[in-house]
């Protein structure tokens, strides 16, 4: 039997999503604990995020080489979003946040889109395929993983039902075989990169949440 793509890639980040579902931002979710004002940390710097995510996404939609694929991530582009931006704007509402001054992105977020806007434009397809797919799968996971127990807070519940929900899953399950797609072709040294960058972005979502977290700003 073949090893499909995302299997060498999950395996490659195994105890970095172990430490993502130990991190105190994503077990204070689950239990309540989390300060309100690291979610909103959180939900701001993710509203930023979401622009450098979708411009990300809508590059893939432009490299790739059959139209299913372009149709696909212009959608996701599009509308996978949309139902996080709603969900951010009206979480940024309970908090208190107006949506137009949301001020600049912390070092992890400038530093994660960056990443994502650099590999999606110099990399090949399949590069850019893998440096996107944390943010799908990763969530995926984690909505799976803490759906189960919850979160006594309502407003942690509903971040944590957007991404166990079943059509966040479909779309995460469509970008999943169009890696094992691209994978399934690539060279030795093209699945290398994918792995390089597979794991760098699983390594930003760790530090996202973990900046979120401390309530990081820049330092200088
Ligand atoms: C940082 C981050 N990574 C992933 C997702 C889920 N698309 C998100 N909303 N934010």
């Amino acid at each position: 039997m073949t090893t499909r793509t995302r299997d060498v890639l999950w395996s490659d980040i195994e105890t970095i999503y172990a430490a993502i579902l130990d991190h105190p931002f994503l077990t204070g979710l689950s239990d309540g604990s989390l300060p309100r004002e690291a979610f909103g940390h959180y939900i701001v710097q993710d509203a930023l995020y979401l622009r450098g995510y979708a411009a990300a996404l809508a590059g893939c939609a432009a490299r790739a080489p059959r139209p299913e694929a372009t149709v696909m991530f212009a959608e996701h582009a599009a509308g996978a979003i949309a139902a996080e931006r709603e969900l951010h704007e009206s979480l940024l509402g309970e908090l208190g946040v107006d949506p137009a001054r949301l001020g600049p992105p912390s070092p992890a977020t400038q530093a994660y889109v960056s990443y994502l806007t650099a590999i999606v434009h110099t990399g090949s397809y399949a590069e850019a395929v893998a440096t996107v797919l944390p943010c799908y799968w990763i969530y995926a996971r984690v909505g799976e993983a803490l759906v189960a127990a919850g979160s006594p807070d309502p407003l942690y519940q509903a971040w944590i039902d957007l991404y166990a929900g079943e059509e966040f899953r479909q779309i995460v399950d469509a970008v999943l075989t169009e890696t094992d797609t691209v994978g399934g072709t690539a060279s030795p040294v093209e699945l290398e990169r994918m792995r390089q960058h597979f794991t760098t972005t699983s390594r930003y979502e760790w530090m996202f949440w973990d900046g979120a977290h401390r309530q990081e700003i820049w330092p200088v």
